[in-house]
């Protein structure tokens, strides 16, 4: 069901600092800052020739990734985010088999515009999971 890896994302506590390494330590291909109020981040997306890096940092009061950069003040990988062709099927699919999906069960659009949903990390092995329908 699942098909391709479309992004690892790493929490930062410093964006800025975090996108000039990849940038200049690195050499990475690296996009510029974008809000994402809906999700309570800011993102930058760094391109590498098989799939994306996603740096988070946390935006608003109400930011999903607050509670994880308390614990991680250094920063850590987040989430992984698998590409599906159905969300609708794939979440179907994952409820019937126990797993439990985050906020309303309902896709929101994520940052490349597309339906994303998410899964407990408790029900993948310690690694939250991010859907994204392409
Ligand atoms: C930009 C849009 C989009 C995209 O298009 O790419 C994004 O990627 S947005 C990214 C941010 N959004 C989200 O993360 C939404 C889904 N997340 C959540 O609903 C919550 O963050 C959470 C996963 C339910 C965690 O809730 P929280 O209140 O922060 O923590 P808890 O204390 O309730 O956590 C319970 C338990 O889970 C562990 N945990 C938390 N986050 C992670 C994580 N990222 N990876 C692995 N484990 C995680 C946490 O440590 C707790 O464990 P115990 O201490 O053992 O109980
Ligand atoms: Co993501």
């Amino acid at each position: 069901m699942i098909g391709r890896l479309n992004h690892v994302a790493i929490a930062v506590p410093d964006l800025e600092a975090a996108s000039e390494q990849y940038r200049t330590a690195l050499g990475a291909s690296v996009g510029a800052p974008q809000d994402e109020p809906d999700h309570g981040v800011t993102v930058v997306f760094i391109e590498l020739p098989n799939t994306k890096i996603e740096l988070l940092y946390p935006l608003g009061e109400e930011s999903p990734i607050q509670g994880f950069l308390d614990k991680n003040p250094s920063g850590g990988i987040h989430h992984v985010c698998y590409e599906v062709e159905d969300i609708l099927a794939a979440r179907d699919h994952l409820v019937q088999s126990g797993a439990r999906v985050l906020g309303t069960g309902e896709p929101k659009t994520g940052a490349h515009g597309k339906p994303v949903l998410f899964l407990h990390p408790k029900d993948f092995n310690g690694c939250l999971v991010e859907l994204e329908q392409v």
